[in-house]
């Protein structure tokens, strides 16, 4: 029989020549990074990438093998071009800067927007976010928001981004990659929904609930118990409010804040309807100005990669090689490129930090198209 410790020496033998020959390899590799500092010239060269992975496969001897070789060689490289971003980091050679650090964001004498009206959880984040003395408004829809930003009516914009009982708010990812806007800050509130009728109606009158399909998703445990009642989307918690004291019909409901049942003059039909207890809003504070305060200790960037495998691997190892925690990834459908993913990641960290510098290089050169979202 074949001896086990023999053929493990044996193993042990080829790995050490293999870690000798990894670092023989990395250091010619620094070679090359210190010309493509002195030249210019990119870290990638997916050209020469491909070339090298055709003729190491051709090499190997079965299917089996080749596969092996090329995953191999795939991260060989990878791990090549990290140390290469690494080098050009520590030579300070910088990317134009895309965003200008500040001690404090600008806070006086500002004009912020939410979407919805009074009453709604935007303002209510917004109210927790800023000072009193701010000059607000608000708009009906959050394209609107952003664009009143993008217009300079408004400095700043509030916009709900994730819930912790419903899940992320797909528009606004989508629409921060349709309008060049920077998040500056993040206000975290949670919403306690009521269900709101006029003052004469109780809980049996009710046939139909209006509310934000966010705000009904949350109370979706709530709502099931009730099969008899109908439920209407509208664009805002408050607004649905709004609705059920104009219509004046006691058949109707509305799930939004207390603050919204008085500021409309509706009765509290039910308490505690939310299906989960510690229920939170995300809101993030967009700006147009291209900033970041110098203790921001989270960046959201989104990228779009191209459609081959392992390619999102790829992007997320330049965040996990480089030690930065990663606390978020969602993915959205890139429209027109059917089953395409465009990807939104959250790490912690500052623009300043090497670390991040060589993750933010290695994503942005490898991916098909990336924006930092903000730091914040
Ligand atoms: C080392 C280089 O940089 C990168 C890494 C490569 C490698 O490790 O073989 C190949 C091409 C480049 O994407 C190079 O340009 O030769």
């Amino acid at each position: 029989m074949i001896d086990l410790l023999e053929s493990r020496d044996k193993i042990d033998k080829i790995d050490m020549e293999i870690v000798r020959l990894f670092e023989k390899r990395m250091k010619i590799c620094e070679d090359v990074a210190e010309y493509k500092i002195a030249t210019g010239k990119k870290v990638l060269d997916a050209e020469r990438e491909r070339q090298k992975l055709k003729a190491l496969r051709g090499r190997a001897h079965g299917e089996f093998n080749q596969l092996g070789i090329q995953e191999l060689f795939e991260q060989i490289m990878a791990i090549s071009r990290k140390r290469q971003y690494q080098l050009l980091t520590e030579h300070g050679v910088e990317d134009e800067e895309k965003l200008e650090m500040v001690d404090f964001l600008p806070l006086n004498n500002v004009t912020v927007v939410f979407q919805g009206v009074e009453g709604a959880y935007s303002y209510a984040a917004m109210r927790e976010y800023f000072d009193d003395d701010i000059k607000s408004f608000h708009v009906k829809t959050w394209r609107d928001a952003m664009e009143a930003v993008v217009e300079g009516k408004a400095d700043y914009g509030v916009l709900p981004i994730e819930n912790s009982t419903a899940g992320i708010v797909a528009g606004i990812y989508d629409l921060l990659t349709e309008y060049d806007l920077n998040i500056v800050g993040e206000q975290i509130i949670s919403p306690r929904h009521v269900l709101l009728g006029l003052p004469e109606a109780s809980l049996e009158d009710i046939r139909c609930v209006y509310s934000h399909s966010q705000a009904l998703a949350q109370c979706s445990k709530y709502l099931e118990a009730h099969p008899e009642w109908r439920t209407q989307e509208m664009e805002n918690t408050a607004g649905s409010a709004k609705k059920v004291r104009e219509d004046g019909d006691i058949t109707q409901a509305s799930i939004a804040s207390r603050q919204a049942g008085e500021l409309y003059g509706l009765k509290v039909l039910a308490e505690n309807i939310c299906s989960n207890d510690k229920n939170a809003t995300r809101f993030v504070i967009v700006s147009k100005k291209p900033i970041y305060v110098k203790d921001a200790n989270k960046i959201s960037v989104f990228f779009e990669l191209y459609h081959e495998s392992g390619t999102l691997y790829h992007m997320l190892s330049h965040i996990i090689y480089n030690g930065l925690n990663m606390t978020k990834i969602e993915s959205r459908p890139i429209p027109g490129k059917n089953w395409q993913y465009r990807f939104f990641v959250d790490f912690e960290g500052n623009l300043q930090d090497s670390a991040v510098k060589n993750a933010l290089r290695g994503i942005e050169a490898e991916a098909d198209r990336m924006r930092i979202l903000g730091n914040y």
